[in-house]
């Protein structure tokens, strides 16, 4: 059972604003060294982070944790953590960035090896907040946030037509 019952969906637009917005929270905190993408959804937010900063020491973390297989590729099934890359260090001066924080699971392991790191995302649900230093937009534990680059433009039934099926 998904305990997710509400979409939020995610444009291009919205997510480049909100990604810049998360620039200037983070450009009055600097200087920093460089910035730790985990992947893989904070990748993009990354590249423009680095873009607005001005920075061009970019390093991942890379990490497979929820389950994607399920049919119709709603990725809500969140298997064990699996590390397959790490970064030197402690994160001293560094921006670890990821899309968003969920149930803090993926936030709580890396930051276990990155404690000094500034942990940013540009979502946070409730569970996973108290883990990030910075955060954009709040959204309920229970909603599913969809991203521009798992979604495709597709025919939207009119909500009357929706309503006589
Ligand atoms: O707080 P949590 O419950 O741990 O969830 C947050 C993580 O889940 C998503 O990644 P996902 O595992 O879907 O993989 P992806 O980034 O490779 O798409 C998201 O990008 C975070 O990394
Ligand atoms: N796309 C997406 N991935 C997630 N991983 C954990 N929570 C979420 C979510 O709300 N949306
Ligand atoms: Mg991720």
């Amino acid at each position: 059972m998904t305990p997710y019952s509400k979409d939020f969906p995610v444009s291009w637009h919205e997510l480049h604003r909100d990604a810049r917005a998360l620039s200037w929270r983070l450009l009055e905190q600097g200087p920093w060294k460089g910035i730790i993408a985990i992947t893989r959804g904070g990748l993009v937010p990354a590249a423009i982070l680095c873009r607005e900063m001005d920075i061009r020491l970019i390093d991942t973390i890379c990490v497979v944790s929820y389950d994607s297989s399920e049919e119709g590729g709603a990725a809500n099934v969140q298997g064990d953590l699996r590390i397959l890359k790490g970064v030197e260090g402690d994160g001293e001066g560094y921006i670890l960035i990821d899309d968003l924080v969920d149930t803090g699971k993926t936030a709580r392991e890396i930051r276990k090896m990155l404690p000094k790191a500034h942990f940013a995302t540009i979502y946070a649900k409730p569970a996973g907040k108290p883990l990030v230093d910075t955060f954009i937009t709040e959204v309920s534990q229970d909603t599913w946030i969809r991203f521009p680059w798992d979604m495709e433009y597709t025919f939207s039934t009119p909500l009357a037509d929706r309503q006589k099926g």
